[in-house]
């Protein structure tokens, strides 16, 4: 996969150069190029922004650097567009998942009020583009959100997590019962400042430490995430499950 990211922070992706995102891209699994939106400026003072029109508060990116820097980052190769926004369509598994599936993905990171609406829709011309938002909290811009979108999606991607690590039993998974949050875990010493690792998990009864993880992973589900109880099929939670 190629993904490449246009922002006028491009130091903002220093961390896609480390841990399993940086290994993968050292190893070529991975090819990520970020851009300076500024290099597609030609004034004095490298502007970016101006006043909205019809007025209101705060600067808006202008049009003609972001469609200077589509046209010679993209061309005419495939690729998707991805603009992260407050207003845009949530982001979640599922779309990491999907978007994992991709040759080339573009982020386009605004910045201000946000960018020129006809970007957008002068990209749509020429390549499939998605606003989207990675929840219903204020960002100053589209960096942030494309860093956790980025990392959401790489980690899905053969290879880029080490043999150790598995993204098939990642919680918030698509469908079934899958759509459980992490329960808790444990590594040595067995005992911590007084408190003892459950000793079921000593055991090497398998079925029980499963069952037992399973029933804690519900419980922490019911306790911090109630919606997806909720939105689970009646079927999938048998009679255990309700006196948990
Ligand atoms: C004055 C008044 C009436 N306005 C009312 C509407 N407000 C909306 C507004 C707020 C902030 C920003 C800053 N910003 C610029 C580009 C950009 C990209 C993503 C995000 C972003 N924020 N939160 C997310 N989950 C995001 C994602 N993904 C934020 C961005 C842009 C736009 C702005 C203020």
């Amino acid at each position: 996969m190629r993904i490449d990211i246009i922002s006028i922070f491009p130091d903002y992706f220093a961390p896609l150069d480390l841990s399993l995102i940086g290994r993968a891209r050292a190893g070529g699994l991975l090819d990520v190029r970020v851009h300076d939106l500024r290099s597609w400026t030609h004034d004095r003072h490298n502007t970016v922004d101006d006043t909205p029109y019809g007025g209101g508060p705060g600067m808006v990116m202008k049009p003609e650097p972001w469609g200077e820097a589509l046209d010679a980052v993209v061309g005419d190769a495939p690729a998707r567009l991805i603009l992260p926004t407050p207003s845009g369509r949530p982001f979640r598994q599922a779309d990491a998942e999907r978007l994992a599936g991709e040759g080339r993905l573009v982020f386009g990171c605004g910045r201000y009020e946000g960018i020129d609406t006809r970007v957008a829709q002068d990209a749509a011309g020429r390549m499939p583009v998605e606003e989207v938002s990675i929840g219903d909290y204020v960002l100053n811009g589209g960096e942030s959100a494309t860093l956790v979108m980025v990392e959401a999606i790489t980690r899905l991607l053969p290879g880029v997590l080490g043999n150790r690590e598995s993204a098939v039993q990642d919680s918030f998974a698509s469908g079934g019962m899958e759509n459980l949050v992490e329960g808790p875990v444990y590594t040595k010493p067995a005992v911590w400042r007084d408190r003892e690792v459950p000793p079921l998990l000593l055991s090497g009864n398998h079925g029980a430490v499963d069952r037992w993880r399973r029933d804690e992973a519900l419980r922490k589900t019911a306790r911090n995430r109630p919606d997806l109880v909720a939105a689970m099929p009646a079927e999938s939670l048998d009679r255990r499950d309700r006196e948990v």
